[in-house]
């Protein structure tokens, strides 16, 4: 049976006049991949920003394992569990690709810095098993800043699995990553998680990597969740072909004039 890992009730934010969430209400399920889609300014980041501790709603609450976690820090937040990657990824750019998951392991150890040299040996052992699944073994020892965007944004994401969350929230995982290279790496992203049994929720603007990863698909639009749904089901409705995926299919395209 199902069991209700986060839930979101009546969150509002606005940022003076405008509703970036406008009253969501959003059970996120025990192992399920649950993607967020819609238009640009709808409110997915926030949502994002809220449930991670950066942004504090006006109203409503955020309850994971049934603790309420509104208005937390997002340390204590990572700390109960819940991690997150950024749309630009967050890494130490002068430190090597090992290093920077090797930090994020100690951190999750209570050594928060950003300086490699404190790190043990037992950090690396782990950063380099990480890798190893994330199928970075290879550049382990590159700079972050060598990194092209797909392994930028695997190397971000491998850095939130150190923290061993239950719980990933995932921002635009796979923008600015070419396309070619797009489904291997959310199929090996889609692998790693799976095996770590972690949830995750994930904001994508390519309705074919949301089709073919997601179990459940929640629309965005104007701060409110406009649909929500299996993917086939949810990406057939002619509403959400019109105001979400006709835009970010044919984001280069004006509409016909009338
Ligand atoms: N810290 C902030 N201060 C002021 N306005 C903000 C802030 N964060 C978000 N907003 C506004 O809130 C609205 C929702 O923004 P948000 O980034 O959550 O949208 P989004 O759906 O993630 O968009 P995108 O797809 O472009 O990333 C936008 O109008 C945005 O300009």
């Amino acid at each position: 049976m199902s069991e209700v890992l986060l839930r979101a009730t009546g969150l509002r934010l606005a940022f003076g006049g405008v509703r970036a969430a406008d009253g969501i209400d959003l059970d996120v399920m025990k192992g399920e991949f649950l993607a967020i889609i819609g238009p640009n300014g709808a409110g997915k980041t926030t949502f994002i920003n809220m449930t991670t501790g950066y942004l504090k709603p006006n109203a409503g609450e955020i309850a994971y394992e049934g603790r309420r976690i509104t208005g937390m820090s997002p340390r204590a937040i990572v700390k109960l569990g819940i991690a997150r990657s950024f749309q630009l990824p967050q890494l130490f750019l002068e430190h090597t690709v090992e290093q920077n998951v090797a930090l994020a392991v100690a951190a999750r150890m209570g050594i928060w810095s950003p300086l490699a040299p404190l790190l043990r040996p037992g950090h690396r052992d782990e950063a380099r098993d990480i890798l190893e699944r994330f199928g970075l073994s290879a550049i382990a020892d590159s700079r972050a800043d060598a990194l092209n965007e797909g392994a930028r944004k695997l190397a971000d994401i491998a850095m939130a699995v150190a923290l061993k969350p239950r719980l990933l929230l995932m921002d635009e995982p796979t923008s600015g990553v070419a396309a070619s290279e797009k489904m291997t790496i959310v199929e090996t992203l889609v692998n790693v998680l799976r095996d770590a049994k972690v949830t995750a929720v994930f904001v994508e603007h390519d309705m074919d990597v949301v089709e073919r990863f997601a179990d459940r698909v929640a629309v965005w639009s104007q701060g409110r969740i406009a649909a929500l749904g299996p993917p086939a089901e949810v990406l057939a409705d002619p509403a959400v072909q019109r105001e979400v995926i006709g835009i970010e299919r044919h984001p280069a395209k004006e509409a016909p004039h009338a």
